[in-house]
């Protein structure tokens, strides 16, 4: 069924059109076919009709890196740098999880990333093959990053082989998959140097942590004299579309090479103010021309997965940063949470409202106290909203949640079963 939304407040993120303060959009099965301000004056046959008054509708966001199934660790671990929180706490309990917690740790992601907007995610964590069954049961975009950490690299390479396979075959254009080696102070240059080499047989990008922490940057120059990006360059990992994650301590030859390579950092502002790790120089990179996206890393290091709030904080610490209110403005974190992480992570034509656009879209309520007056609709959208205005999600042109209740999805037995599942896991 076709999708007509009409008399709503578009934001469009498309630079020629910006924002239509009333007006329609029409998604055509997956793909937007017409937006435009005033009526729309084409066929409603087969079309499910969304009165848009009062509400704002927007490119559905993007959590260019995150790690999902880590819901269940939400709040574990607490008061930690990353090294010690990895080692001591989280680590350990990863270790105990099966196939049944990373189904309903991810199925529990999905449900807050909806409920607060997020339609595609990037993600990195074990067992993708139970990742890949619940993105297809909740519709929606994403990226699965199959991990590689550690010593037994090659066996998880090997395997990585058996997935891609499998979602090749499926053809889903929502569906897409990457190599994730963990970082480079957990792989071995070897290790390296193969996902490098099978990334660029196999066409994929790679999803990497890279220069979250000084503490990182000292291992790195100690092992083998270089930066990060000086190593993940000689290793060939770059010579494959990356995004990574952090890049916090970058020099600004460092920055040289990422631009170079045309890789997208993500900027995960509030995990790196939690773990006292940093505040990346975005202002730096994005007049360099980099594509930086926005991520909310995993619930245990945010403890959320809300892009509206990260967006916030995003803008918030740079301005604070550089000591200057004029640095990264709404619209720019919108742009960074909409369509840079649609091209860091290969989709095209998603990340705006534009005709040919995939229906990617949320709607939320404006008629909230915190989203009056609208003076200017990007900053009420990334300085006002909590996520919660969030009340109708699309994705692909399907309709996932309607009036803030989803359809086909039984959020209360996800709940549910996430509480019972780490009761059981911490005793
Ligand atoms: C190999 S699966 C992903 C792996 O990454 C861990 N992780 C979560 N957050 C971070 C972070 O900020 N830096 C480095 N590693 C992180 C996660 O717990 C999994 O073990
Ligand atoms: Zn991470």
């Amino acid at each position: 069924m076709n999708i007509l939304i009409k008399n709503a407040f578009i934001v469009t993120m498309d630079e020629e059109r910006e924002v239509i303060e009333k007006g329609y959009l029409f998604i055509e099965g997956e793909t937007i076919k017409s937006v435009g301000a005033g009526e729309y004056k084409g066929e409603i046959e087969n079309t499910k009709v969304i009165n848009g008054e009062n509400y704002c509708v927007m490119p559905g966001l993007i959590n260019a890196h995150t790690h999902a199934a880590m819901t269940l660790l939400r709040g574990y671990g607490e008061g930690l740098p990353l090294m010690q929180w990895l080692n001591e706490k989280i680590w350990p309990m990863e270790a105990k999880f099966k196939e049944e917690h990373i189904k309903t740790g991810t199925e529990l992601a999905c449900i807050e990333m909806l409920r607060s907007g997020t339609t595609t995610f990037n993600d990195m964590y074990f067992m993708q093959e139970q990742v890949l069954e619940v993105v297809k049961h909740m519709n929606m975009r994403a990226v699965l990053g199959i991990p590689i950490i550690g010593e037994a690299w090659e066996s998880q390479l090997k395997a990585s082989l058996d997935i891609i396979e499998k979602l090749d075959k499926e053809k889903s254009e929502n569906l897409k998959m990457m190599f994730a080696p963990h970082s480079p102070y957990t792989l071995s240059y070897d290790a390296l140097k193969s996902v490098a080499q099978i990334a660029k047989e196999k066409n994929k990008g790679v999803h990497i942590h890279v220069s979250e922490t000084e503490d990182e940057s000292n291992i790195i120059r100690e092992k083998y004299n270089k930066t990060t990006c000086e190593l993940l360059e000689e290793t060939g990992i770059l010579k494959n579309p990356v995004v990574a994650a952090h890049c916090v301590h970058l020099t600004k030859g460092d920055m040289n090479i990422l631009k170079k390579s045309e890789v997208s950092p993500v900027y995960n502002p509030q995990s790196n103010m939690k773990l006292a790790s940093g505040t990346a120089s975005v202002g730096e990179m994005l007049d360099m021309g980099i594509n930086v996206c926005i991520g909310t890393d995993g619930t245990s290091s945010n403890n959320n997965l809300n892009m509206f709030e990260e967006m916030e904080t995003a803008a918030f610490l740079q301005k604070l940063k550089y000591s200057d209110a004029t640095m990264l403005s709404a619209k720019n974190a919108l742009k960074m949470a909409t369509y840079n992480g649609a091209k860091a992570l290969g989709f095209k034509n998603l990340g705006v409202i534009k005709e040919g656009f995939k229906g990617d879209i949320i709607m939320l309520d404006l008629n909230r106290p915190n989203m009056v007056p609208i003076y200017d609709i990007h900053s009420n959208l990334v300085f006002s909203t909590n996520g919660s205005e969030v009340q109708y999600v699309i994705v692909n042109g399907n309709v996932i949640m309607e009036k803030g209740e989803f359809l086909n999805v039984d959020e209360e037995k996800i709940i549910y079963e996430s509480n019972k599942m780490c009761k059981k896991l911490i005793y």
